[in-house]
C-alpha cells in the first residue's frame, strides 16, 4: 500500500453550525499494481473522523480500523476498486455482487443541492439556482443563525421551490425546546427531515422528536454511536450514511443494509471530499435500491480537485462512470 497527501480547496467556504469548511487535506492510496491497482481516498474531518495526523500514522504502520474510519476507506476502497478492475466491471457491480439484497446496482443517482448557511435572500437566491439547475431536491445549513432567520430562510425556500424536496441540516446546534419549534415549521412547509437537529449523544432527545410529522435523519450520532445503537434507540428516520466517517463502502452497505431491515432510509453524503471519495461513495449509493436523492454534489464546491470529474452533476443527478472500477480510464493520472 502507497500513499501520497494532497489539500483541495473549496472555492467559497460551506458554512455550517459547527463552523466553515475551507478546505480538505489527505492522502491518495494505491494497492497493487498493473491492471489489479486500485485507489482509495482518506480525507478525515474531525468531528466525524480521526485527525489528519491519526489518519497519517495509521496508513503508515498499515493497520487502520473502526478508529481510524478515513483511513480505513482509503484502505477498504483501493482494494475494492482493485478487485473490479481486475475483474474488468464497474465498482458499484463489484460492490453489489458482494452482497446487497440486489445484483443490480442503478446506472443514476439523484443527488441534492447543498446550500450553506446564509442570509434569508442569499438562500433564496442559491434555492432558487438549484431548481433551475434541475435539482429535484434542496438541503439547507441551518441552525448556525437564530431560530427566526432559520424560519425565514425555510419559508423563503419553499416560496421559490414549491414543488422541491427539501431537507434542513442543523448539525447538532439546536436545544430540545428549539427542535420542537423548528421541526413543527419544517412540518408545516412540509420538508422531508430534519438532520442532526440535537447534539450526537442526544439519542433520547431524538428519538422524541421522531414523530412529529417530519422525518429524523441522523448523521454526526452516527459517527459516534454507531449504527446499531441508533438503531436499537428508534432514533433515526433516516440515516445519513458517509463512506469516509463509517470506514469504508464495505461498512457502509452494511449498515444501509441493517437500517434497511428496521424500515429506516438511508441516504448517502460525503464529508466534502475529492473526486475518488465522491465517486467512491457514487457506486455505494448506486448498489442501494430506490435510493433517496443523495449528498454527492459538493464536487463544484472545490476550487481545483485531482482530476476533471467523470461524473458532473445533470440534472439533479449524477450518471456512474463505465468502468472498469471507478471511472474506466478517466482517473489514469492518478493510477500509478
Ligand atoms: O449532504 C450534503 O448535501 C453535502 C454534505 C454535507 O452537508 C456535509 C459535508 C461535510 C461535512 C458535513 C456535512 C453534513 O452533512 O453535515
Ligand atoms: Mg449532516
Amino acid at each position: 500500500m502507497r500513499f501520497e497527501p494532497f489539500s483541495v480547496s473549496l472555492s467559497e467556504s460551506l458554512d455550517t453550525a459547527r463552523g466553515p469548511i475551507d478546505s480538505r487535506e489527505g492522502f491518495l492510496v494505491r494497492v497493487g499494481d498493473g491492471d489489479a491497482t486500485g485507489l482509495g481516498e482518506a480525507t478525515p474531518l474531525p468531528g466525524w473522523t480521526e485527525s489528519l495526523d491519526d489518519c497519517r500514522d495509521a496508513l503508515e504502520r498499515g493497520d487502520p480500523d473502526d478508529a481510524t474510519p478515513a483511513a480505513r476507506h482509503g484502505v477498504s476502497l483501493a482494494r475494492a476498486d482493485a478487485r473490479a478492475r481486475e475483474t474488468g466491471v464497474r465498482l458499484c457491480d463489484e460492490l453489489a455482487a458482494e452482497g446487497f439484497e440486489s445484483d443490480h446496482a442503478a446506472d443514476a443517482v439523484p443527488v441534492n443541492a447543498t446550500v450553506g448557511d446564509g442570509s434569508v435572500e442569499q438562500t433564496e437566491e442559491a434555492v432558487r439556482d438549484a431548481v433551475d439547475a434541475g435539482f429535484g431536491t434542496v438541503k439547507l445549513k441551518v441552525g448556525a443563525q437564530d431560530p427566526e432567520t432559520d424560519q425565514r430562510r425555510l419559508r423563503a425556500a419553499r416560496a421559490v421551490a414549491p414543488d422541491a424536496e427539501l431537507r434542513a441540516d442543523a448539525n447538532g446546534a439546536w436545544t430540545r425546546e428549539t427542535a420542537e419549534v423548528m421541526l413543527d415549521v419544517a412540518a408545516e412547509l412540509d420538508v422531508a427531515y430534519v438532520e442532526q437537529p440535537l447534539p450526537a449523544d442526544d439519542l433520547s432527545g431524538h428519538a422524541a422528536l421522531c414523530g412529529r410529522g417530519v422525518d429524523v435523519a441522523l448523521d454526526e450520532t452516527l459517527a459516534s454511536h454507531g449504527v446499531g445503537e441508533v438503531l436499537d434507540a428508534d432514533a433515526a428516520d433516516v440515516l445519513v450514511l458517509k463512506p469516509m466517517a463509517l470506514g469504508g463502502p464495505d461498512r457502509t452497505l452494511a449498515a444501509a443494509r441493517r437500517a434497511r431491515a428496521s424500515g429506516v432510509d438511508a441516504v448517502v453524503t460525503t464529508t466534502i471530499d475529492a473526486v475518488v471519495a465522491r465517486l467512491g461513495a457514487l457506486h455505494v449509493a448506486a448498489v442501494i435500491p430506490d435510493v433517496p436523492a443523495c449528498g454527492l454534489a459538493t464536487g463544484s464546491m472545490l476550487a481545483a480537485d485531482l482530476a476533471d470529474d467523470p461524473a458532473p452533476v445533470a440534472s439533479g443527478a449524477m450518471r456512474v462512470p463505465d468502468g472498469p472500477g471507478l471511472a474506466g480510464d478517466a482517473l489514469d493520472p492518478l493510477y500509478f
